[in-house]
């Protein structure tokens, strides 16, 4: 069904004067994903009618609307992002989504990223928590309560590259060797390079860490870590750190402490007394805000893990840190996320992870990263009973050690559900 047309019962989701105005019956766009993203949709769309139903007893209802993207798009239309989906994910102004296929070295680029860019999701937020019961490789991992706030719409995302053997990498070589002739000679190997561009703006990072910021704020959260690799790409991702410290101390000076205070202090006063400023700061309640390099994060999130809190990160790095951190607390099969617009109110949420291809169509895999993205979803439209249903329903399922192969594989004396078994748990559990 497209996305214009007047018949579809339901109504739009409308942002008013900074505020979701959300109906009681909304029109939901959805893309229900290749690969495994079938049986997943089938799954968590159960859930969340199940979820509304309990929660409110035929007041609130949604009105699904299906959309194209990837293979099935590709299948029926010829285009693998048709204009009528970007039109229903503008228009209806949130929506969800499966995974999608993305060729390696070749072939289209990146759909989840083009539907990004589109809509300006500027912010991706994948929220990392621990459910009791889940297995995991780390000793505690209820001490993993973490936020990750991804820049989405910049860094090398924005598929700038210069094949090697094409025209255009001759081109842009040709004008490094004329107009840049220091940083030509720095090239290892000219004659074999290819090349990709990193964008990284002052814009793109101030509105990122804003949003970072008012979410730890809000959520009365301890800190804010700024993950960059500035010590080897110093202005871009060095700027990154750089230009979140100068946003986070003028537009939030009050509610803040920052490393980079503590720096100036140190230099004029002395470590002692840097470390006096940063503790009073603290009892204070102030919010701290902090960086680390990109590297040793993925150790220390691992090794001291409550010292990390909410992230702010560039495309990139936020990518990796992602699926790194979701193996700490049961790994990809149970990690959500949402790419959001908080000016205009755009929303698309969707797992962490991708089509899993070797599992597509198995009845297999585990529907929990898609069921917690519209638990998120619910929160970010108000809905918190709904919400809360199903996190009741993921907490009782996993409890009763009523899991999908991923878990099962790691837990002892675990009953084995498929896919839409493990839905039809989570619904069960709601009730617990
Ligand atoms: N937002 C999106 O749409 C995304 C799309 N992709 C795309 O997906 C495709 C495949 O990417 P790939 O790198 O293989 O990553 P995937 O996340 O698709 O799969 C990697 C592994 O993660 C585990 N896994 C993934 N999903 C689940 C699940 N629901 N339940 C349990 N385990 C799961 C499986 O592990 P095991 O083998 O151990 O069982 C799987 O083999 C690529 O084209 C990629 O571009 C990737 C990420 C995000
Ligand atoms: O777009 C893709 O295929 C991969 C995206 C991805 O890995 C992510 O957003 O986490
Ligand atoms: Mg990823």
């Amino acid at each position: 069904m497209s996305a214009g047309q007047a018949f579809h019962q339901g109504e739009k989701i409308r942002m008013e004067e900074g505020k979701l105005i959300v109906p009681d019956q909304p029109i939901i766009p959805f893309v229900e994903g290749d690969g495994t993203g079938r049986d997943i949709w089938r799954a968590s769309q159960r859930v969340f009618d199940a979820a509304v139903e309990k929660a409110y007893g035929g007041k609130r209802k949604i009105h699904w609307l299906e959309v194209m993207a990837g293979e099935k798009a590709f299948q029926q239309t010829g285009n693998w992002l048709p204009e009528e989906t970007l039109t229903a994910f503008r228009e209806y102004l949130v929506g969800i989504k499966g995974p999608l296929t993305t060729p390696v070295g070749g072939g289209i680029r990146s759909l989840n990223v083009a539907l990004r860019k589109a809509l300006d999701l500027y912010v991706c937020l994948r929220p990392v928590r621990y459910f009791k019961g889940v297995p995991s490789p780390v000793r505690r991992p209820e001490d993993v309560d973490m936020v990750i706030f991804r820049e989405n719409t910049e860094d090398i995302y924005t598929g700038i590259e210069f094949e090697l053997g094409t025209e255009a990498n001759e081109r842009f070589k040709a004008l490094l060797s004329e107009h840049f002739p220091q940083e030509y000679q720095k090239i290892r190997f000219p004659k074999t390079a290819a090349f990709s561009l990193k964008p990284i703006s002052k814009e793109g990072t101030h509105r990122l860490v804003r949003a970072a910021l008012r979410y730890a704020l809000q959520y009365k959260r301890r800190s804010v870590t700024l993950v960059h690799k500035g010590n080897i790409m110093k202005f871009t991702e060095g700027a990154f750190r750089n230009w979140g410290y100068e946003l986070a101390e003028q537009e939030f000076g009050d509610q803040v402490y920052t490393w980079a205070q503590w720096e100036r202090t140190k230099a004029v006063k002395g470590e002692e007394a840097a470390n006096a400023e940063q503790d009073a700061a603290l009892k204070a309640g102030k919010l701290l805000v902090k960086d680390v390099i990109a590297d040793i994060v993925f150790q220390q999130t691992i090794t001291r893990a409550r010292d990390f809190d909410v992230l702010a990160t560039m495309n990139l790095n936020g990518d990796y840190l992602s699926d790194a951190l979701a193996a700490q607390v049961g790994g990809i099969g149970i990690a959500p996320g949402g790419n959001i617009n908080y000016d205009t109110g755009h929303a698309v949420f969707e797992a962490t992870h991708g089509t899993a291809p070797k599992y597509a169509d198995k009845d297999m895999v585990n529907p929990g990263s898609v069921i917690l993205s519209g638990e998120m979803m619910f929160r970010y439209l108000g809905w918190n009973e709904a919400a809360d249903l199903i996190i009741r329903g993921m907490e009782g399922a996993i409890s009763a050690k009523t899991v999908t192969y991923d878990f099962h594989r790691l837990m002892e004396d675990a009953t084995l559900l498929k896919c839409s078994e493990f839905g039809d748990a989570v619904i069960h559990h709601m009730d617990d």
